[in-house]
C-alpha cells in the first residue's frame, strides 16, 4: 500500500477539512448574533456554534469512513439532516504528501477512535476571548492518541488581514505542520491553567509549583498551543472537568513534538472507544524538555488523592 494513502493520514487529511469548515461555521454563527446558549450543567455552556460543528464533523467524517469509531462532545440526533454544504469529503492534499511512519501505515478502521470536541474554549466563545477557540479533531490508535488536528478559527481576527484562523496537524513520528514550534524562555516557570473552571483544588496545585507567573486561559487546545509555542511550559488542571475529546488532538500533537500529557500522577490517559469520558485524574502537559516527572513529584499527594 502506498504510504500516502494509509488511512490514519487520509482521516487526518479529512479531519484537516472538516476542521476548516466547522471554524466557518463558527464564525458564521457569531456574526449572525444568535448563539443559542443552552446550560449542559454547572458552568457548562453549550451554543448552536458547538452544536453545528460537530454536525458537520461528524456528518464529514463518516461520510468517508462509514465504520469509523467517532467520539463527539455533543449529543446529536441522527434524524436531523446537515446542511449538504456542512459535509465535505476532500482530504487536504499536503497532508498527503507526507510519508506515513511505518507503524501506522496498516492500521485498520476498526482499531481507530476519532475524539471530536467541535468547539473548545465554549465559556470563551460566549465571553468574546475568540483566540482561545479551537476546534479538536484527534486521532487514536489502540488507546494511545497519536495524530490530530487543532483548528484555531480565530487565529490572528484582530489583525487587519483578511486572512486570519490557522490550522495545526500532527502525526507520532511524523511532526507538527502550521506553526513555528519555540522553546519557552529559561531562568522562569511559566504555567498556564483554566480561566472559567477554577476551584481551590485547581489553586492549590498552581500554588505548589511556585509559578513565576499564571497564564489564565480557555479551553485545552488553546493552552496546548501556549506550551508548543513557547508562552508556557506547563499546563496544570488539578480538575476532573476536562474530557477525552479535549485533550486527544492536543496530547497527539504535543506528543509529535516531544512533549508530553498525563493525568497529575504521571498516568497516561486512554482513548480506547469504552472509556470514561472524564480525565478524573487531572491535566499535567508539559512543553518538549521540561521534566514533566519532576512536576509530578511536586503535586501534593493530598491532591493526586482528591482526583483518582
Ligand atoms: N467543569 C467543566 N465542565 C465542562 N467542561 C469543562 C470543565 N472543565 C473543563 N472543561 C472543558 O475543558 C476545556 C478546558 O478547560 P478550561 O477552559 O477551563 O481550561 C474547557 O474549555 C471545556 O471544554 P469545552 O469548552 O469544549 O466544553
Ligand atoms: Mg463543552
Ligand atoms: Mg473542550
Ligand atoms: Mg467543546
Amino acid at each position: 500500500m502506498a504510504s500516502s494513502s494509509s488511512l490514519v493520514l487520509r482521516i487526518i487529511a479529512s479531519s484537516v477539512t472538516a476542521a476548516n469548515r466547522a471554524g466557518k461555521i463558527i464564525r458564521d454563527i457569531l456574526t449572525a448574533g444568535d448563539l443559542g446558549i443552552v446550560e449542559k450543567g454547572k458552568n457548562d455552556l453549550q451554543t448552536e456554534a458547538d452544536r453545528a460543528a460537530q454536525r458537520c464533523i461528524v456528518a464529514s467524517l463518516s461520510r468517508q469512513y462509514p465504520n469509523l469509531n467517532i467520539i463527539g462532545e455533543e449529543e446529536q440526533t441522527s434524524n436531523v439532516e446537515v446542511p449538504s454544504d456542512w459535509v465535505v469529503t476532500d482530504c487536504e492534499q499536503s497532508v498527503l504528501l507526507n510519508e506515513c511512519p511505518p507503524e501506522y501505515q496498516q492500521i485498520p478502521e476498526e482499531d481507530i477512535v476519532v475524539w471530536v470536541d467541535p468547539l473548545d474554549g465554549t465559556s470563551e466563545f460566549t465571553q468574546g476571548l475568540l483566540e482561545h477557540v479551537t476546534v479538536l479533531i484527534g486521532v487514536a490508535v489502540k488507546g494511545k492518541a497519536i495524530g490530530g488536528v487543532i483548528h484555531q478559527p480565530y487565529y490572528n481576527y484582530k489583525s487587519n488581514s483578511n486572512s486570519f484562523g490557522r490550522t495545526i496537524w500532527g502525526l507520532i513520528g511524523l511532526g507538527v505542520e502550521g506553526l513555528v514550534l519555540q522553546a519557552a524562555p529559561l531562568g522562569t516557570f511559566i504555567v498556564t491553567t483554566t480561566r472559567s473552571h477554577s476551584n481551590t483544588l485547581v489553586t492549590s496545585a498552581l500554588d505548589a509549583l511556585h509559578p513565576d507567573e499564571v497564564l489564565r486561559v480557555g479551553g485545552a487546545g488553546y493552552k496546548v498551543l501556549l506550551l508548543i509555542e513557547g508562552k508556557a511550559h506547563a499546563y496544570v488542571f488539578a480538575s476532573a472537568g476536562c474530557k477525552k475529546w479535549d485533550t486527544c488532538a492536543p496530547e497527539a500533537i504535543l506528543n509529535a513534538i516531544g512533549g508530553k500529557l498525563t493525568n497529575l500522577s504521571g498516568v497516561p490517559y486512554s482513548y480506547d472507544k469504552d472509556v470514561q469520558f472524564p480525565n478524573s485524574g487531572g491535566v499535567l502537559a508539559t512543553a518538549k524538555g521540561i521534566d514533566h516527572d519532576d512536576i509530578i513529584s511536586k503535586i501534593p499527594q493530598n491532591i493526586k488523592e482528591a482526583l483518582k
